[in-house]
């Protein structure tokens, strides 16, 4: 958190200024309480009234403060959190597609919903709030010494007890809050999935184990949670106890010195206060540093570095060929193929077939840079693709997958991904994926909201989206695993030929359905497993 903070100097040290000028108000105030209980001895009504109506106009101003403080802090904090969400950002962003497939996007939901909320509550607001403490603490430390320095010591001495103390109780909390944070990562996973398969569940009456799996995550989190406030409580008694230990010495101190006149009776009523303040504040703090404890494993999170991987060269332009020399893999025990040397001549038309588990995807996947651990050889124009960043093989191949997703937007905006195109171009991409004449059904075209993940269009149209995504982006080796099997036939022959004509294209064609006669429009058709056609 405090690397965190030090980004935010500036807005911190204006907060630090409101504040202190907040507490000069309010010490100002219970110094003319102090003199007032001199004047009630002296009985000087005049006296009595200036200061109450000074007090008065003090507390106009302080509420005026207090309202323009939290309209700031509100600010501040809005700007740390979209700071703290760019964070988030970068680390999502600098992981592999690979790392990105490990991981889970529930788990990622977490972060930004969950992680963000605990660190900016238990952990920003805290901060803020000690620096208040702080202010208090300071003002009230250089006054009441300036009053009586025995009261200060004493003060000090019981109530830095406390402060002390805490350090000893906020392990525990920090401990149980890492737990939460795990578990609500948990939750958020589950939810995420039952959600994303209530469809399911509903069509096979199984309603009871959506019901059953929510349940059980929501138990688990809720008993942590349980433990966690428990564990936070129990530091904050501790703390309490402690606490008012220190001021029964602490009263005993300002009543025994008042009694015996070693202080004046009217500072006994503004060194009251005084000392109150000292010691709330030592005490606020102590609490203040347990819950600020259970903030850090959030910010440890938020604040991780991206994954530093090794730099690696950017692949460049393939002008002639894509080989796979020898290549086996196996995933974990389980060997997919052995041994497989294959060859794709750029511009060429490659179809890949074999009967299901044969590996088409894996070798497509291994193709994208998302699987490394193989044998054998990739090589890019002669060159171990080992040596290139494989975040770089995406700026030459597109990926249509069997499974497209789709953005909750239109279908430009799926197609463009947000870039400016040409109109021709757009109509262009619109023609070879077959999308044009369907979007005459719809009556805003280009402008038809797709839905949640596309639900507003069927699977064949869907696809067709990707791969006028693909066409417009104009890589030139496009990987098509499956990605016509949702199409009608017609529909789905006009993008197969249309991407059979396109001359720039080097395409990989991962299909199950591909026809004796048609494999002669391919350069070269793969069986893995046996080879077909040359
Ligand atoms: N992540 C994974 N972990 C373990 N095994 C996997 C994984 N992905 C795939 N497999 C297994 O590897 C084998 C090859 O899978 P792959 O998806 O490459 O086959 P495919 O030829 O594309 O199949 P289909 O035609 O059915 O899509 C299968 O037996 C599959 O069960």
């Amino acid at each position: 958190m405090k690397s965190f903070m030090k980004h935010y100097k500036f807005e911190s040290s204006i907060i630090f200024f409101e504040l202190l000028f907040q507490n000069l108000l309010l010490l100002g105030s219970t110094l003319i309480t102090m003199y007032m209980a001199k004047l009630v001895m002296e009985g000087d009504l005049r006296g009595i009234l200036i200061c109450s109506a000074g007090i008065m106009i003090l507390y106009l101003i302080l509420h005026l403060l207090f309202w323009s403080y939290d309209v700031h802090l509100t600010k501040v904090i809005a700007k740390i959190n979209q700071a703290m969400r760019e964070n988030l950002n970068h680390q999502m962003l600098s992981k592999s597609v690979e790392q990105l497939k490990k991981g889970d996007s529930g788990e990622y939901l977490s972060w930004y919903i969950n992680d963000l909320k605990e660190a900016e509550e238990k952990g920003i607001r805290n901060f803020y709030d000690a620096i208040d403490e702080i202010i208090k603490l300071v003002l009230g430390i250089i006054v009441l010494g300036a009053i009586n320095w025995r009261l200060l010591l004493c003060t000090l001495i019981t109530t830095g007890m406390v402060y002390v103390l805490s350090h000893r109780f906020g392990n525990d909390v920090k401990q149980e809050s890492e737990k939460v944070s795990a578990i609500w990562e948990k939750f958020t996973k589950a939810v995420k999935e039952q959600i994303g398969g209530v469809r399911v569940l509903k069509y096979f009456g199984y309603q009871d184990r959506f019901q059953r799996q929510i349940e059980g995550e929501s138990k688990e989190l809720e008993k942590q949670r349980y433990i966690y406030v428990k564990t936070q409580g129990k530091a904050t008694l501790k703390i309490r106890g402690i606490n008012s230990v220190a001021s029964f010495v602490n009263n005993m101190v300002l009543f025994g010195m008042c009694a015996l006149r070693v202080i004046p009776a009217e500072i006994f009523f503004g060194g009251g206060n005084l000392i109150n303040q000292v010691k709330n504040s030592i005490l606020t703090l102590s609490e203040l540093r347990v819950a600020m404890d259970g903030a850090r494993p959030y910010f440890e999170k938020i604040n991780r570095m991206a994954e530093e991987t090794e730099k690696k060269k950017e692949l460049p332009m393939i002008n002639n060929e894509i080989e796979f020399r020898n290549l086996s893999f196996a995933y974990s025990e389980k060997p997919v193929f052995e041994n497989l040397n294959l060859k794709f001549k750029v511009g060429g038309k490659y179809g890949i077939i074999g009967k299901s588990g044969s590996g088409k995807t894996t070798l497509l996947k291994i193709l994208l840079g998302q699987l490394t651990s193989y044998s054998g050889e990739l090589l890019f124009d002669g060159v171990d693709a080992a040596v290139y960043d494989t975040e770089s093989f995406y700026r030459q191949m597109a990926y249509i997958e069997q499974n497209v997703f789709l953005f909750h937007t239109t279908i430009r905006e799926n197609i463009t991904l947000g870039a400016e195109f040409q109109k021709e171009e757009l109509e262009e991409a619109l023609r070879n994926s077959a999308l044009y004449e369907d979007l005459k059904s719809f009556p805003q075209g280009l402008d038809t909201d797709v839905g949640e993940n596309g639900d507003c269009l069927s699977g064949g149209q869907k696809q067709r989206v990707a791969v006028a995504r693909a066409l417009i982006h104009k890589r030139n080796i496009l990987v098509v695993d499956e990605g016509t099997s949702a199409l009608d036939k017609i529909n789905a022959k006009k993008i197969e030929t249309a991407l059979l004509k396109s001359k720039d294209v080097t395409l990989l064609f991962v299909s199950h359905h591909l026809e004796e006669k048609d494999m002669q429009k391919y350069t070269n058709v793969y069986c893995l497993g046996e080879k077909v056609a040359q």
